[in-house]
């Protein structure tokens, strides 16, 4: 078991994502037959949907039993249920939607029209996470988390210079100043994020490049929130070749994985 950090460098958007969907399909087909279940934490942003849209077009998706998919989110936009820009509405759209899951597993933010406040829909949604959990435990023991990244290096809705990275001792706040729109969001800490087995990230295009090797470099995740992410078992940014222009060399898998030339267990040590 190794807990660093690859990445892995793919042509385009189109090949990034096709590759997370293959590998995902693959991972939670495991996950169930081992475990009898999989709890996956989903993320907002555009290639996060694109990667769903993925998994959704795939001939292999039905070779999941989404009965045994328990889902959650990472981050939502403090919105109204049916508004187009809520990353659960985005994600039923592109994947929940198309595919058998039980919906008693499907765990969405609260919306902005539930009638809570901010504060009371984050105490909620940890609530929600402590019933799910194993006895004795305050969450779900996430398998695989997804994790979109922005030019600025934030993840979910934790973003430079506000109080979001560096909250220690809750799972689940709110956010009150989001640079990116809406200013009203709801996010998992980083602590609760980093007890997932598996942090895929996923980001393409030159912006976020520059955060993307300040991350890998060892910044601060106050000051690159990205930085501060390390899943328990498994720590895989999945890039296009925009995106790749700062990482270090040695960080980078070799291109033969994409291409399927390499066997999964040869890049990842003891497998992904
Ligand atoms: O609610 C959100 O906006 C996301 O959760 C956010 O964290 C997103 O993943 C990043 O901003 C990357 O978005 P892109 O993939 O569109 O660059």
């Amino acid at each position: 078991m190794t807990t660093d950090r690859r990445v892995l460098v793919h042509p385009d958007r189109a090949a990034l994502a096709a590759s997370v969907a293959a590998r995902f399909l693959t991972k939670v087909i495991d996950l169930i037959e081992d475990e009898g279940e999989a709890h996956i934490v989903l993320t907002g942003g555009s290639v996060g949907i694109e990667v769903l849209d993925a998994i959704a077009g795939s001939p292999a998706r039905n070779s999941i039993d989404w009965s045994r998919v328990h889902v959650w989110w990472g981050d939502e936009r403090w919105l109204p249920r049916d508004d187009d820009e809520r990353n659960e509405k985005q994600a039923r759209e592109a994947l929940l939607d198309h595919v058998p899951v039980d919906e008693a597993k499907v765990h969405p933010f609260p919306a902005s029209d539930a009638g809570l406040s901010l504060e009371e829909a984050a105490a909620a949604y940890e609530a929600e996470l402590r019933a799910a959990a194993r006895e004795g435990e305050k969450h779900p023991v996430f398998a695989i988390t997804f994790l979109g990244v922005g030019p600025d290096g934030h993840i979910a809705s934790l973003f430079p210079e506000r109080d979001g990275p560096t909250v220690t001792t809750i799972g689940v706040i709110a956010v009150h100043d989001s640079p990116k729109p809406p200013p009203e969001r709801l996010s998992l800490t980083l602590p609760l994020i980093n007890t997932s087995e598996r942090i895929w990230l996923v980001l393409a295009g030159g912006d976020k490049a520059p955060a993307l090797g300040l991350a890998l470099a060892g910044a601060s995740p106050a000051d690159v929130p990205v930085a501060g992410v390390l899943g328990r078992k498994r720590t895989v940014f999945f890039i296009d070749q925009a995106a790749s222009a700062e990482v270090p060399e040695a960080l980078v898998m070799p291109t033969s994985y994409w291409t399927g030339a390499m066997d999964q267990k040869d890049w990842m040590p003891g497998g992904s």
